[in-house]
């Protein structure tokens, strides 16, 4: 049985960053054949970053993508890296169109390629609006292991080229990914990793971005499965990682299987009927454990700040310190993201603010060693009052709205990105000011409904007590109840429903589409479904302005969700 040393590359490239992709390939090869790889797979769509969505359009996009292959073959041939047989993700175009495509190199040029079958079009994906579907599934032939090649979206559809590579009697199926987190899609990929590797009658190496391009964050979770659904390798989630190691498979039969009628035609590649073997064996491949819920969505929400914030060039954020407990997680998580140095978290206190609030709030720089400011709002308040005649609402958004110039002021003079603070919750019933504390480049809240934001907030403080670190979160900001402080004695549960029954008929109507007589037949009140649908119905104008910000759930607002602004239909 031959033996194939297999490299998988989990790493983070970034969108439209050709050179900068190409060079990471470069030295992730370098890596993977530094260990004696035979072969090292990477990311779909890795030389472009991915999604690229309307760039596809620009020719002159495409041209660049596939110049990227062309320079990176040769360069890792004239490195000494031309041996490594090397599988990467790119854009291509033919004359029926764009392609999501692999590439795969050898010594000094591209000596197959593979398009994408499967396109996903649901959820946040377009893919039908861009690519065309590939008809041929590509079999490269290295060390004397038939090796067929596919695309992420092709792994979650029975019937299509694993079926095909199971008639073509292969070795190993490569899966090159850019598959964003979900909470709990860990537990569907290894499933399905599991089903294709039984449907192909072969093991899968499933290979999966890791990082975060705006809204999306890519977890890894690369995996090895074998036909019988044993797992052989995991990676851990949330960080680059080479899982490197060494493969017994099938050997190829000397003249490749005829495959005819099925739903695609087979394209095999020789690229070598032996391999040479390295002196050392690989270390034996490793399985990363789980981590609980809330640790694998905070690792999620601080990959997809931090990355966001140094893809786009900036090294910190701002962060309006309220004292109250959404604006105390984003702070948690922009400190963990960035490094507490970079967090300017300033206290905006107004005639309204209480005690506890400022009290709250500098505890949590304290605890953090962040950079932290005090700039009073109200005589900035008072000088608009004494020129404008505002009364009621229009006074109590004018602070928030205060607090918004404010923030960006210092972001304009100083640098930092705004952050902005708005959970899930208060997004899908618009319980925010806009122009006012909606103000703001990105929303590590934006998925993450309030009852979560104090789940997460509580597993933290835990987590920094089991590490021996001083809890970031003041207690009282965990514990106290929710209050914009926009007028004396303003809660939250003057305007909105309790939180958990919030929450409970937002995961159906929201996450789930659950209608009006949906959610009623589940038990909840019909006067609060009523009402909670009409201000998530009224709110769809305030979302479609909001900041962008980490998805974390099956259906995030956004690309996701997407509904028309004026509407009058209703539940
Ligand atoms: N369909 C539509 N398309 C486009 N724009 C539309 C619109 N309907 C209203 N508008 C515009 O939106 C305005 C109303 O929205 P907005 O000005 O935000 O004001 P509004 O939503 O009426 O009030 C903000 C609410 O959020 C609460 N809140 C909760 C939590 C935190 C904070 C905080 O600030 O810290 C505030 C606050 O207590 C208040 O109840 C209208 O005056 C109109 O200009
Ligand atoms: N006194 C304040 N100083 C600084 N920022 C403030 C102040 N009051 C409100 N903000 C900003 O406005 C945001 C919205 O207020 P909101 O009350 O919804 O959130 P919170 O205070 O963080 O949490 P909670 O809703 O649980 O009280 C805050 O998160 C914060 O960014
Ligand atoms: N890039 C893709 O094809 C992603 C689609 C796939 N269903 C996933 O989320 O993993």
């Amino acid at each position: 049985m031959p033996r194939l040393r297999l490299a998988l590359a989990q790493i983070d490239p970034t969108v439209g960053d050709l050179t900068g992709n190409s060079s990471l390939v470069h030295g992730w090869t370098s890596k993977a054949a530094g260990a004696g790889a035979h072969v090292v797979a990477f990311p779909e769509m890795m030389l472009t970053g991915y999604p690229v969505e309307d760039l596809v359009f620009r020719r002159s996009f495409v041209a660049a993508s596939k110049r990227a292959v062309d320079e990176l073959a040769a360069q890792l041939a004239s490195d000494g890296l031309g041996d490594t047989v090397v599988i990467v993700g790119y854009l291509d175009a033919d004359e029926v169109g764009p392609r999501n495509a692999l590439a795969v190199l050898h010594r000094g040029t591209q000596v197959a390629t593979y398009f994408k079958h499967h396109l996903p079009n649901y959820g946040v994906f377009d893919e039908d609006r861009y690519f065309e579907p590939g008809d041929t599934l590509t079999v490269i032939r290295v060390g004397g292991v038939d090796i067929a090649l596919t695309i992420c979206e092709d792994l979650w559809q029975e019937g299509g080229p694993f079926a095909v590579a199971a008639l073509a009697q292969v070795g190993l199926v490569v899966n090159i990914n850019g598959s964003p987190y979900e909470l709990n899609k860990d537990d569907t990929r290894l499933a399905l990793v599991a089903r294709r590797a039984a449907e192909a009658r072969s093991t899968v190496a499933y290979v999966n971005t890791v990082g975060a391009q705006d809204e999306l964050v890519f977890d890894g979770d690369s995996m090895v499965v074998r036909p019988d659904g044993s797992l052989i390798a995991r990676a851990q989630q949330f960080a680059e990682q080479l899982m490197v190691l060494d493969l017994d498979l099938p050997a190829a039969a000397p003249v490749p299987p005829v495959v005819a009628g099925a739903e695609l035609r087979v394209v095999n590649v020789l690229i070598s009927d032996s391999v040479v073997d390295s002196d050392q064996p690989a270390p034996a491949p490793e399985i990363a454990a789980r981590v609980t819920d809330e640790a694998e969505i905070w690792q999620a929400l601080v990959l997809g700040l931090r990355d966001y914030v140094r893809k786009n060039g900036f090294r910190g954020v701002a962060i309006a310190l309220s004292g109250g407990i959404d604006s105390a997680v984003v702070t948690a998580i922009a400190c963990d993201a960035l490094g507490p140095a970079n967090v300017v978290a300033v206290s905006l206190p107004s005639g309204h603010s209480s005690q506890h609030s400022k009290d709250d709030a500098e505890d949590m720089a304290r605890r953090t060693g962040l950079d932290y400011r005090v700039e009073p709002i109200q005589p900035m308040v008072d000088s608009f009052l004494a020129n404008m005649a505002l009364s009621g609402l229009a006074v109590e958004n004018l602070q928030a709205r205060v607090r918004g110039v404010i923030m960006m002021a210092i972001s304009n003079q100083e640098g930092p990105l705004v952050l902005t603070t708005g959970n899930k919750s208060e997004l899908a019933v618009g319980y925010s000011t806009l122009y006012g504390d909606s103000v703001g480049a990105f929303n590590p809240l934006k998925d993450v409904p309030k009852t979560l934001v104090w789940k997460l907030a509580r597993w933290r403080n835990e987590e920094a007590e089991r590490r021996g670190d001083v809890p970031p979160i003041p207690e009282r900001s965990i514990t106290k109840p929710p209050s914009a402080e926009l007028r004396p004695g303003q809660l939250d549960a003057d305007s909105l429903p309790d939180y958990e029954v919030l929450d409970a008929i937002l995961a159906g109507y929201v996450d789930g589409d659950l209608g009006r007589d949906d959610l009623v037949a589940a038990g909840h009140d019909p006067a609060v479904v009523d009402r909670t649908l009409r201000m998530v119905d009224l709110a769809e104008y305030k979302r479609r302005q909001s900041a962008p910000g980490t998805k974390i759930s099956i259906k995030a607002f956004g690309r996701d969700r997407r509904l028309p602004i004026t509407n009058r239909f209703s539940n």
